[in-house]
């Protein structure tokens, strides 16, 4: 579980995030214009970005100004929108290498190939992750997130530049992971799909968010 408290972001002068206050427990969808503040919102949770004010609380610890890597042992998780993959690695080693910050190497190369199953990449787990398209790629970043063993995931869009039938698959692996109880929180401008998947829908716009 996760507490935003009244976080606002100022970037040279230009008030990004309101006083922005969120609960999250299951899987929250985030939705809103371009340059709303969804991507700066799940940077200052992730701790790869400070907040101007107030505070993020997880799991009951106040972690506000955290470093990333701390919140990542922590079990906080965060997939970017644009896949950011060891290019000349393959797909199974992309994920040892993130499997490597909880396990051993020879329990990492042996959790990768379970989580390439679970993510829907079994078939290409020794191919080269410059090999891949986009909607494997986005397949592949939610699994190195998941080698992290995450207990809250972040999407930020990971519907974006999906046809409808990746985009599905992304829809049904979120469904898989909610499932063995990660929390999370996916943003997006393709609201019908986020409606499919979250547990509870926000609107952001001008850097305050409000349910709907
Ligand atoms: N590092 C930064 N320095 C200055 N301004 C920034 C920085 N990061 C984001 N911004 C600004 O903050 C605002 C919110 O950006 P943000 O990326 O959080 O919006 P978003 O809702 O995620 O948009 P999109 O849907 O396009 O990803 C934008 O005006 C952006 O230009």
């Amino acid at each position: 579980m996760l507490e935003v408290v009244d976080v606002s972001k100022v970037y040279n002068g230009n008030v990004v995030l309101k006083s922005v206050n969120l609960t999250v427990k299951d899987f929250v969808g985030i939705h809103g214009p371009n340059g709303s503040g969804k991507s700066t919102l799940l940077s200052i949770i992730a701790g790869l970005e400070k907040p101007s004010c107030g505070r993020i609380i997880f799991q009951g610890q106040d972690v506000t100004g955290m470093s990333a890597e701390k919140l990542v042992k922590m079990g906080v998780a965060i997939v970017f929108q644009i896949p950011r993959p060891f290019k000349r690695l393959t797909v199974a080693e992309n994920i040892v290498a993130a499997s490597l910050l909880r396990k051993n190497h020879d329990e990492a190369e042996k959790s990768a190939y379970r989580i390439c199953k679970f993510v829907g990449l079994d078939e290409v787990a020794d191919s080269f992750a410059s090999q891949l398209s986009q909607g494997e790629l986005k397949l592949l970043e939610i699994g190195r997130a998941l080698a992290t063993e995450p207990k809250l995931l972040l999407l930020d869009e990971p519907f974006s530049g999906l046809d409808i039938e990746n985009a599905r698959r992304v829809v049904r692996l979120v469904e898989r992971i909610k499932s063995r109880g990660v929390d999370g929180i996916i943003t997006a401008h393709r609201t019908k799909l986020l409606r499919n998947v979250a547990d509870i829908c926000y609107e952001m716009r001008g850097g305050k968010i409000a349910e709907g």
